[in-house]
């Protein structure tokens, strides 16, 4: 299958939610995945959206064997094969673009592709794309528009990402078509900046917890 689901689904259904972080200093992400992975959190996203991010994925995932590393916001199949030479096991990306599509089906590293509409989500599922983001969640219409589509595409399952809360998260994980949800409230700006990786285990823990109550 194009979207290698063996690789990507124990993935998602690993863990409830797949901290999705912006790192921007190389030297934090070790740490931080070490800590995220202590919390009950072992795959990561690190977002391409700082200068320091593929240093970010070649480091934790030297460094880190504990935690699975991913990369999230892959625009290109550029981006995407400097993804993996990082050291990136899934791939994300905002939205699904033939350049994605070719470059996933060129690599053995499994993209997770994100998709709104019903017309998006039935054009990736012709495309073997049964594992979809859902991005932006809470803004395009939250966790009652993906409980609308989940009886008409019941054969899609998605990763929530965008506005998700300790809050909000559990309306999202009770659907019958969310595996998981993305999200960066498990690893604040300023904890990471104090490099306080005690209290972002402890964020892990909880929403590990608060899943599964
Ligand atoms: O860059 C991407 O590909 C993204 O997925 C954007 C993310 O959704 C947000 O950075 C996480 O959203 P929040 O949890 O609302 O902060």
């Amino acid at each position: 299958m194009p979207q290698k689901a063996d690789k990507l689904l124990p993935i998602m259904t690993g863990q409830p939610v797949i901290p999705v972080l912006k790192i921007a200093r190389a030297a934090d992400a070790a740490p931080l995945a070490r800590a995220l992975a202590k919390g009950g959190l072992p795959a990561i996203e690190i977002t391409l959206r700082t200068r320091d991010a593929l240093d970010a994925i070649r480091i934790a995932a030297a460094e880190v064997p504990e935690a699975i590393i991913g990369a999230g916001t892959i625009l290109s199949a550029r981006q995407y094969d400097q993804a993996v030479d990082a050291g990136a096991r899934f791939i994300v990306s905002p939205g699904t673009t033939q350049e994605l599509l070719d470059a996933a089906r060129a690599s053995d590293t499994p993209l997770l592709p994100g998709a709104i509409t019903p017309s998006e989500i039935m054009a990736a599922a012709e495309e073997g794309y049964a594992l979809l983001k859902f991005f932006p969640a809470e803004q395009a219409g939250g966790a009652a528009f993906l409980k609308a589509l989940s009886s008409p595409l019941a054969g899609v399952r998605f990763c929530p990402t965008g506005g998700i809360t300790a809050a909000n998260a559990a309306s999202y994980l009770s659907l019958p078509n969310v595996i998981c949800v993305g999200g960066s409230w498990v690893a604040p700006d300023e904890l990471v900046d104090a490099g306080d990786w005690v209290a972002i285990e402890e964020l892990a823990r909880k929403a590990v917890a608060a899943a599964g109550a």
